[in-house]
């Protein structure tokens, strides 16, 4: 099984759910309690540590701060992620207030707009100009960018992103953005996942009915 981009949304959702059981005391888990919590399968579990190397003890139990602690290294959050973000709407001002990323050792360094009014060098996250961006990016050593700017706008600002040192990309933008061969782009259309969504209970309703 390769590993794919599913699997590791699966590694994240177990280190979350290791990390709401170390709060409730849990010193060792097993794959179930993890499948549980997680929302996997149990066997779908352990191929997925397998494919990493991790293996439980005899008894197939894993210790809670040890798997944490290799899912952080796989994941690579033993060190802060540097993040900048572009756009500085409703969708990038609610991901600069999120104080859950500062938990998961990932950090907005800055954020840039257009609109002068929204610039603001002093804020926790300073909010600058675009033409700042390529330097910033460059100068911090910044691979991964957020892009929460107007449909319009993504792809010139995209490519600004990636020619400044930008590998990774989150888009918020509802259209599909060109990559180069170096970058990753990953899209979260929201509308395309509420009419997957709305599909499926539809779905389910007539199914129900017949
Ligand atoms: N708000 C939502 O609920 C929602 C839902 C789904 C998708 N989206 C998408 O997310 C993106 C952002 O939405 P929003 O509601 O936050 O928009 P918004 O209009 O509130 O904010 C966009 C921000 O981008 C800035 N901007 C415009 N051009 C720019 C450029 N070239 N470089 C840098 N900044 C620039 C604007 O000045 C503004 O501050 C859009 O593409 C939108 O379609 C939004």
């Amino acid at each position: 099984m390769p590993v794919n981009r599913k699997c590791i949304i699966r590694l994240s959702r177990y280190k979350n759910a290791l990390q709401r059981l170390k709060a409730l005391g849990f010193v060792k888990v097993f794959s179930d309690n993890l499948a549980d919590a997680a929302g996997a399968t149990p066997s779908q579990v352990r191929k997925d540590f397998s494919l990493f190397g991790i293996t439980g003890n005899r008894r197939g139990g894993y210790v809670v701060d040890e798997l944490i602690e290799q899912l952080r290294e796989i994941l690579g959050k033993n060190e802060t992620q540097k993040v900048v973000l572009a756009g500085v709407g409703n969708i990038g001002r609610a991901l600069m207030r999120y104080e859950g990323f500062g938990g998961g050792g990932i950090s907005i360094l800055a954020a840039f707009d257009i609109d002068p009014a929204k610039f603001d060098e002093n804020a926790d996250i300073p909010i600058l100009p675009l033409e700042r961006m390529h330097d910033f990016i460059s100068e911090n050593d910044v691979k991964i960018g957020i892009l929460s700017v107007p449909d319009v706008a993504a792809q010139q600002v995209s490519e600004l992103m990636q020619a400044a040192g930008i590998k990774g990309i989150l888009n918020f933008a509802p259209i599909q953005l060109r990559g180069d061969d170096g970058a990753i782009i990953n899209s979260i259309n929201l509308e395309v996942e509420l009419e997957n969504l709305i599909y499926f209970v539809n779905a389910a309703k007539k199914g129900v009915k017949e």
